[in-house]
């Protein structure tokens, strides 16, 4: 049995279920994200596990006990949420100690812990700080250290980034990433942003509509959709809208291209999906799928340049690692695309499924996934 077992949940609140049909078996150690967009149930799912809601239906076990109908408090978890919670009235000290304090910790105990506590937040100097006297950042790792501090069984994350600047959020990221390694606590993380799911997670749920689409470490999550809905949720992609002939082809705006089709019969519309860096640009003339349009935009986003390009009706992302020697193309200048038929994914348009993985993953290659 895995550490933190959840299964059978549902919830409902009066006529409306919001979590249906959830079942995961969590490892002692292990980060999972519940990623997915507002309003599909993860906060309801994570408020299950902490004990502040209970399920219309379905068990929660933590280390072999069954806690479903166990109060907040007695469950030994540890929270930290999105909006500032720490006790305005309170110090940094006292704060990181409230747990500790109800626990009936010592006094002396109490302190040492509270200054272990801060030293592994990384902020030693702001014991005597309020909270209005720190920054976003260090508000938030105040209620990392507060929550840890009486060692919980399981770290519950809900959206602890979302209010913090872009560049505190990547750092923090790491961070909290690298505390929980060290301390290795088995931590469940509520985003609806997928780069922070795809770079600190072991395994990410992919949450729609109060249910689990995919269940998946964050590379088979980003190159195995198994749906249409996961496929566009994680990570960005481009849509073609195609049609069959003869051959495994398929003609894009009047252009025809080789691709995969199962399940396609010839003559019949097709969705094909590819990932920004699947693309490249042609310079010569040797290559073939080739797909001619003409530049959309140019996003000159510092290591990577992100062009948009434009075929009939359809547009595709172009992800190029920036070349100090040739300046980005110009807006409605003409481009050739290319991409390999091994990493176009064909989406049955129908029921939202893929039918094959996308790309490179297929053939199980080592290489580094660009986010
Ligand atoms: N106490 C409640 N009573 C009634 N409906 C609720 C309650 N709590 C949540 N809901 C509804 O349940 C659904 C799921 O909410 P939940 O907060 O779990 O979603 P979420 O994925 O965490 O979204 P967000 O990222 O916006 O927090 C929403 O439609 C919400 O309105």
């Amino acid at each position: 049995m895995s550490f933190l077992e959840i299964t059978g949940v549902r919830k409902a609140f009066g006529p409306t279920t919001v979590v249906q049909g959830f079942d995961l078996s969590v490892e002692r150690g292990e980060f999972v994200s519940f990623l997915g967009p507002s309003g599909c149930g993860k906060t309801t799912m994570l408020r299950i596990v902490a004990g502040f809601e209970s399920p219309s239906a379905g068990t929660v076990r933590i280390g072999g006990e069954d806690v479903t109908d166990l109060a907040p408090n007695a469950r030994r978890i540890g929270m930290v949420f999105q909006a500032y919670a720490l006790f305005p009235n309170m110090n940094v000290a006292d704060n990181v100690a409230f747990g500790l304090k109800i626990a009936g910790m010592a006094r002396a105990e109490r302190e040492a812990r509270v200054d272990e506590m801060l030293r592994l937040v990384g902020l030693p100097h702001v014991r005597d700080r309020y909270p209005y006297q720190l920054s976003g950042g260090q508000q938030q790792r105040v209620a990392l250290a507060r929550a840890i501090a009486p060692k919980p069984r399981v770290l519950l994350l809900d959206e602890p980034l979302s209010a913090l600047d872009a560049k505190i959020r990547v750092s923090l990221r790491e961070e909290i990433r690298e505390l929980q390694r060290a301390l290795g606590i088995t931590t469940i993380f509520v985003t609806h942003d997928q780069e922070e799911a795809l770079s600190m997670s072991d395994r990410i749920v992919v949450m729609s509509d109060g249910r689990m689409e995919q269940v998946g470490t964050p590379f088979e999550i980003y190159n195995r959709p198994r749906s249409r809905f996961v496929a566009s949720f994680v990570g960005t992609l481009s849509l073609l809208e195609g049609r069959t002939v003869i051959g495994e082809r398929v003609v894009v705006a009047g252009q025809e291209i080789e691709a995969e089709t199962p399940g396609h019969g010839v003559g019949e519309a097709v969705t094909l999906a590819l990932r920004p860096e699947a693309v490249s640009l042609v310079t010569s003339r040797e290559r073939s799928n080739r797909l001619t349009g003409e530049i959309a935009d140019v996003a000159f986003l510092g290591s990577v340049v992100r062009i948009r390009a434009r075929f009939g009706e359809n547009e595709i992302l172009i992800d190029t690692f920036n070349d100090p020697a040739t300046p980005p193309p110009e807006r409605g200048a003409a481009v050739t695309v290319h991409f390999s038929p091994a990493d176009i994914q064909c989406l049955d348009a129908a029921t939202g499924a893929s039918h094959r993985p996308l790309a490179r993953a297929a053939v199980a290659s080592a290489e580094p996934v660009a986010v």
